[in-house]
C-alpha cells in the first residue's frame, strides 16, 4: 500500500513537472500546438498505423527533448548567475539538441505530409 501511495506521488509530481514546463515555456506551447496541428491533419489524411507511429514518436521526442532543456536551463541558474562558460556550453548543447530534434521533425513532416497533400491537391 504505501508503496503505490510512494508510486502516485511520484506520478502527480511528474505529472506537475510536465505541466509547469507548459505553463512556463513559451517554447513548449508552441510545441503542442504544431503537435495538435500534426494530429488534425493526420486523422483528415487518415494516416496509416505506421503512419501515426512514426508521428506520434517525433511529436513525443520533441517535447521530452524540450522538457530536458527547460531542466537544464533551471538547474545551470540554480548553480550560477554569474558568466560562466560551462554554463553557457550546457545550455547551448541542450539547445542545439532541441533544434536538432525540431529539424528532423521537419524533415518527418515532410515526408509523412507531402504526399498525402499532393494527393488532396490533385483530386
Ligand atoms: N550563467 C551563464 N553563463 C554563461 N552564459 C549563459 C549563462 N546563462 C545563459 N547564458 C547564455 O545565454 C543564452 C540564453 O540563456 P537563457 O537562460 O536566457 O536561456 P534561453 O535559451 O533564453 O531560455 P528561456 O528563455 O526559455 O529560459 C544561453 O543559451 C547561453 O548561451
Amino acid at each position: 500500500m504505501k508503496q503505490w501511495r510512494q508510486r502516485w506521488k511520484r506520478f502527480r509530481n511528474a505529472w506537475s513537472g510536465m505541466v509547469a514546463a507548459v505553463r512556463e515555456e513559451v517554447h513548449m506551447k508552441i510545441h503542442l500546438m504544431l503537435a495538435a496541428i500534426a494530429i488534425v491533419f493526420a486523422i483528415v489524411f487518415h494516416f496509416t498505423k505506421w503512419e501515426w507511429l512514426i508521428l506520434l514518436l517525433t511529436i513525443g521526442a520533441v517535447i521530452s527533448l524540450e522538457m530536458v532543456n527547460t531542466a537544464i536551463e533551471r538547474t545551470v541558474d540554480l548553480v550560477t548567475k554569474d558568466f560562466h562558460p560551462l554554463a553557457k556550453a550546457a545550455k547551448d548543447i541542450a539547445a542545439g539538441a532541441v533544434l536538432l530534434g525540431a529539424i528532423m521533425a521537419v524533415m518527418i513532416g515532410a515526408i509523412l505530409f507531402l504526399p498525402h497533400l499532393y494527393n488532396w491537391v490533385l483530386k
